[in-house]
This record gives structure tokens, C-alpha cells and sequence, in this order.
């Protein structure tokens, strides 16, 4: 099966104090991988590092079979569709919600040369449920609804590889919920892969095939349904942690007392 996406033997920053080091991945096509790990732990930096914003200082990053370099970058990120980490930037200027998710198609730099696609923009806006606020200014659009046309304007390109950093911070529970469903429905039908960083185990595990532990490097990979040992969640959050069991195949970690 066509590797989607591999990383082999990635450091990022300093030999003596790495902010990624020893980060080995595969993702095949259809695969859901949700990326758990503390604040600081390298998460959106592993993320900007596939979306090709910065390069790695060690190892190779393999994209649809093909090692990314300068001359292949542009075509291959084409193939990849990206959510920032929230940060609530408005534009200066009224803009239709329509014209921020053509602002994800690859044509939208010289829309001379065609490749603004109506139908496209139409689909990717109705899988986020936003069609109908299609010619509304964004920026009166509440936070959640913003987020759902950022999430439209990643999906317009109908991208090979999906990247979003904690794309559920500005939804309320049903929208995180119906979130997690259509991306799982994506992988699904279009063999879309998908890496999602998010906080709450407990919320994706269920819809993803995999969870990465990361905290600097991959502490543990484990699969759908399968425990996360006690110790991988010690080292990546430290021993002063409380083990929350939320079912027999999640378990999770809460804020525990400092006893020195
Ligand atoms: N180019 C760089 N120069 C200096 N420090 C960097 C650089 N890139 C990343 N870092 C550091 O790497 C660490 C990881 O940052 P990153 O934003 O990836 O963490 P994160 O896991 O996404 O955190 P959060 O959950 O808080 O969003 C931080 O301490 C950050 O300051």
C-alpha cells in the first residue's frame, strides 16, 4: 500500500536539546492518526515540519512516495491540506465566506488561469454544514463557525493528507463530536489520511486508528482500542499525574498532588 506520508529519523533543533528528535512515522492512505502530548511537546512543530513551513535539521520527510526537496515541495504540498493552530486572525476587509475557502484551491494565486471551481467550493462548504452562510461576511461569523470555514478552505483542495492543529479548540461538544465523525467518514470513503493534534484522548480515540504519545519524541504509537500503559502518560506528563480510566480501552490522565 502507497505510504502517504513517512518520516524517518527526524530531529528538529539543536543536537544538545532537540525540540523533535528520533520521530519515526508511516501513515498509509485512509489512515486517522490523532497526536496526543503536554504543552510544548513538539506537536504543532511536527505539524508544520509535514505541512513543509519549516525542514527538518536530521532525517527525511517522504510524501506520496517521494522525498520532499526543493523542487518537488510545491507540487507535493499541493496533495496537503492544513488547519492551523487557532489563532483568531481577521481579515482587514469584508470577505465572503466563499472567497476564504477558494483561498485553499491551488488556482486561487492566478485565478486567470481558471481552477476557482463554484461546485467545489459549494461541496466543501456543505460538509462543514456552512453553505448556507456562503455570502456572508466571515468576519460575522461566532469563533466555531470561523474554524468550520478554515476546516472547508483545508478540505476544497480534496487534499491526499489532512494536518490540523487542535481543530476543536473553538467548537462546542456536538460540533467537536460531528468533527471527529466527518473526518472519520473522510478517511473512510476517500482514503484521505488524516494527522490531528488534540488535547482530549478521550474524545478522539474512538474515531481515530491510532494515537501517537509525543512529547519531543514518539513515547508510544498505540492503536485503535488499545491501552495507553500508565507509564508512557509518567513520561510524558511526569509522575505527579492521576490515571483517569474512562473505559476498558482509553485510559487518560488528570492533574494529581504534588507531595514534596
Ligand atoms: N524554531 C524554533 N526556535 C526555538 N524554539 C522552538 C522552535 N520551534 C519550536 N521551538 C520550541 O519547541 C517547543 C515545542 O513547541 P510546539 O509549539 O511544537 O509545542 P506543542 O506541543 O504544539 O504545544 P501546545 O500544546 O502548547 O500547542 C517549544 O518549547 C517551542 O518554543
Amino acid at each position: 500500500m502507497t505510504a502517504v506520508l513517512r518520516l524517518t529519523n527526524i530531529r528538529f533543533g539543536p543536537v544538545s536539546k532537540p525540540f523533535l528528535e528520533n520521530i519515526n512515522l508511516t501513515l498509509e492512505a485512509g489512515h486517522f492518526l490523532g497526536i496526543v502530548g503536554p504543552n510544548g511537546a513538539g506537536k504543532s512543530t511536527l505539524i508544520n515540519l509535514v505541512a513543509g513551513l519549516i525542514q527538518a535539521d536530521e532525517g527525511e520527510v517522504e510524501l506520496l512516495d517521494e522525498r520532499l526537496n526543493r523542487s518537488n515541495r510545491r507540487r507535493l504540498l499541493q496533495q496537503v491540506g492544513f488547519l492551523h493552530q487557532l489563532h483568531d486572525h481577521q481579515p482587514r476587509l469584508p470577505m465572503r465566506v466563499r472567497d476564504v475557502v477558494a483561498m485553499g484551491l491551488p488556482g486561487y494565486a492566478k485565478p486567470w488561469q481558471g481552477g476557482i471551481s463554484a461546485s467545489a467550493i459549494s461541496e466543501a462548504l456543505s460538509l462543514v454544514d456552512m453553505e448556507q452562510l456562503s455570502g456572508s461576511d466571515f468576519r460575522q461569523l461566532s469563533g466555531g463557525q470561523r474554524q468550520r470555514v478554515r476546516l472547508a478552505r483545508a478540505l476544497v483542495r480534496k487534499p491526499k493528507l489532512l494536518l490540523l492543529d487542535e481543530p476543536s479548540a473553538a467548537l462546542d461538544t456536538v460540533r467537536q463530536e460531528k468533527l471527529f465523525q466527518l473526518l472519520r467518514k473522510l478517511c473512510d470513503d476517500t482514503g484521505m489520511s488524516t494527522i490531528m493534534v488534540e488535547h482530549d484522548i478521550a474524545a478522539i480515540s474512538s474515531h481515530v486508528d491510532s494515537v501517537a504519545c509525543l512529547n519531543r519524541q514518539i513515547h508510544h504509537h498505540a492503536m485503535h482500542g488499545e491501552n495507553i500503559p500508565e507509564s508512557v502518560w509518567r513520561d510524558m506528563y511526569g509522575d505527579h499525574i492521576q490515571i483517569v480510566a474512562h473505559d476498558a480501552s482509553c485510559i487518560g490522565c488528570a492533574p494529581g498532588h504534588h507531595h514534596d
